[in-house]
């Protein structure tokens, strides 16, 4: 009977989802992730509260002028009205001064919170399961963490200090509206009450519309990213109608997203502008006739002259922010959107496995041990059992092999025979649904990260390379500051000990030759040998490496082979092998089919044993003799052949950019 690996446990598939959650929640999620929009929020609400009462000040002081000097002159009426004038002047400053530095705080803040949540952002991608991190688009990771982030700043730059600034001053004026009357005030008060909870309703609405903007515009970044990154295969194909197509179709769908929002905005337009012109109206009507008549149903209003004006003059500071509250609920909603979006990267777990349960791999090369492992691609929640359903397909079932410390193991096997997978288990990039996988004695998912990425690598076939120098490519492995000498003295050791120093020598910049995007300028075999480079100064102890299929000319071949040699000794080697050679110069091979092993043993007994290994070997050899007499395009090459384009075989292999 086998136990379970805890990392067998089923990850959830893709990010956080945090479209449900509201209030606590979410103010909680805000003061994690970016403390520095939340501390100092006493001193932000503060300059909020000078710069809204400094612009409120101008109506009492008319009050003042009026009351005290203008109607009812007497011989100090211009020392009332200078008075007035004066404190209404220092308050306007006062007011001016506090804006501009809370404009200047918040703004600081929001960007520097931004830039904290896409480093930490960044961060965490590096950190979640590949299995969750193999379901998500990386276009909809990068949207994220930019454009949808950019909703913020937007928001902010357009008027969302003025909105803080505006709530301040609301708040004041209802409160000096309701001393002046509070007949006037109750019905003022309960049309803007009114006027918000319907605006919540709506921004619940907006919200949702919004969020399925970013989403679309997500999926279009995607569509678009294809469109541009597969230009090759599409121009190739003849697909470039079906291509823009695809865009075309994605491109309306955000414009459909962008009009389903107008309509909930307009509603919350028109309801607003209904209200404010109620509120308006009213207070200048009622205000005016109630001051001046006093019958049983209008009640008297005990109000000065100045204090009526005063009144009037409040209003529009009342009236105002709720305005601009009202034009601007689609910016917020879309940027809380946005925010929302780039936070949910962060509430995604993190599969580090650091801190105590952590465990330390032995020193040395790694032994590796499966028992009775089974593997699937599908739903977390797929059935596991031995009968394959659906999404839970079995990639690997019964998988039980021990391979010794410093053994060189080829993996081979049909197409989708499960080679791959077996790889994926051992390097965490797939958990197995069954079983008990152990890397020096140690349950897979209990091996400390640092140790896991300092002592394990993998050689994709296809390596993926940085648009940089070779050198640059090749210190992507060495972990500490890559600009010091000793940095460069060792990537000089390992040239050397895996004879590239040749190759590099026909490079037109040597080992500082730029190498394209994605490595595009070099060679498919070329790239391996770059990521062979890399990957020896990590200086690992288990290798895992996927050798290329295709597009190796036969002297790159040797030289890739040269470097595999020296690589593989003292390390405990797992070599998914495509070709005969890397099978015959193994030490042992693992046959597999329909994700089992099937055959394992040394190539010499195997090779003359009928089987799945007799039967592969046996294509093989056809394949090789069939290959051998159909001559490479370079060996076909010579010099002074006519084509000055062409570079001379024996110089440099760099390419133009080829993505196909
Ligand atoms: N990311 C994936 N999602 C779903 N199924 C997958 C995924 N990768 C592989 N599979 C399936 O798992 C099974 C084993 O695939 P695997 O890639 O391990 O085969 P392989 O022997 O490495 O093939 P190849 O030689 O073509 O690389 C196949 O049925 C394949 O379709």
């Amino acid at each position: 009977m086998s136990s379970t690996d805890p990392a067998s446990a089923p990850a959830p598939a893709r990010l956080a989802d945090l479209a449900g959650v509201r209030g606590r929640t979410l103010i909680h999620l805000l003061r994690t992730t970016t403390p520095m929009l939340t501390s100092g929020l006493a001193l932000t609400l503060l300059l909020a509260f000078v710069a809204g009462a400094g612009r409120i000040v101008t109506p009492l002081t008319v009050q003042y002028a009026l009351d005290h000097g203008l109607l009812h002159p007497h011989p100090g009426t211009a020392d009332v009205v200078l008075r007035a004038v004066g404190v209404g002047a220092g308050a306007t400053v006062l007011a001016a001064a506090a804006s501009g530095w809370l404009n200047r705080r918040v703004f600081r803040r929001t960007e520097a919170a931004l830039a904290q949540l896409r480093a930490d952002g960044v961060a965490r991608i590096h950190e979640i399961s590949y299995e969750r991190f193999a379901r998500i688009p990386s276009a909809d990771l990068v949207s994220r963490l930019t454009s949808d982030l950019d909703t913020v700043t937007t928001f902010v730059q357009n008027g969302g200090v003025l909105l803080l600034v505006n709530a301040a001053q609301m708040v004041i004026a209802a409160v000096l509206i309701s001393i002046y009357s509070w007949q006037l005030a109750l019905p003022v008060l309960a049309a803007a009450a009114l006027l918000l909870v319907v605006m919540r309703r709506i921004q619940a609405v907006v919200g949702r519309r919004f969020r399925v903007v970013r989403e679309r515009v997500s999926a279009m970044q995607s569509v678009i990213g294809e469109a541009i990154t597969g230009i090759a295969v599409i121009r190739s194909t003849g697909t470039e109608r079906r291509s823009r197509a695809a865009a075309d179709e994605s491109i309306e769908q955000v414009a459909a997203a962008q009009r389903h929002t107008l309509v909930p905005l307009h509603t919350n337009t028109a309801l607003g502008e209904v209200a404010i012109s109620f509120i308006t109206t009213f207070i200048v009507i009622a205000g005016v006739r109630w001051s001046v008549d006093n019958t049983w149903w209008e009640p008297g209003l005990d109000l000065s002259a100045g204090e009526l004006v005063a009144l009037l003059l409040l209003v529009t500071f009342f009236v105002r922010p709720l305005q601009l509250l009202v034009t601007m609920l689609g910016e917020v909603q879309s940027a809380v959107a946005g925010w929302r979006r780039a936070i949910e990267v962060l509430a995604t777990p993190s599969a580090v496995v650091a801190g105590p349960g952590a465990r330390e791999l032995p020193p040395g090369p790694i032994a590796v041990d499966l028992h009775g492992v089974a593997a699937s691609y599908g739903d977390a929640a797929a059935d596991v059992g031995d009968v394959a359903t659906g999404d839970g397909l079995l990639a690997l079932r019964d998988v039980t092999i021990g391979i010794d410390p410093g053994e060189h193991v080829a993996v081979v096997g049909e197409t989708g025979s499960g080679k791959s997978t077996f790889a994926r288990l051992l390097t965490r990039q797939l958990s197995a649904r069954r079983g008990r996988v152990l890397l020096g004695g140690i349950p897979i998912a209990q091996v400390g990260d640092r140790s896991f990425q300092r002592r394990i690598a993998v050689v994709p076939q296809d390596p993926f390379l940085f648009d940089a120098t070779i050198a640059d490519n090749i210190l992507a492995g060495v972990h500490g500051d890559i600009r010091a000498p000793e940095a460069r003295e060792a990537l000089d050791e390992i040239v050397d000990s895996l004879g590239l120093r040749p190759w590099i020598g026909t490079l037109p910049d040597g080992i500082d030759t730029r190498v394209g995007v994605r490595g595009a300028r070099l060679s498919a075999g070329e790239r391996q040998l770059v990521a062979l480079a890399r990957t020896a100064l990590v200086d690992p102890d288990l290798l895992v490496l996927d050798e290329a299929t295709s597009g190796v000319d036969p002297a790159t071949d040797v030289r890739v082979q040269h470097a595999l040699d020296a690589l593989t000794v003292g390390r405990t080697t797992i070599s998914i092998a495509h070709r005969m050679v890397t099978a015959e110069r193994a030490d042992r091979i693992l046959v597999f089919d329909d994700g089992r092993i099937v055959q394992n043993g040394r190539h010499a007994d195997l090779v003359t044993r009928p089987g799945r290994y007799a039967d592969l070997h046996a294509v093989w050899v056809d394949h090789t003799v069939a290959a051998d007499h159909v001559p490479h395009p370079r060996e076909e090459r010579t010099e002074g052949d006519g084509d000055e384009h062409r570079e001379p075989a024996t110089r440099h292999t760099l390419r133009n950019d080829r993505s196909t």
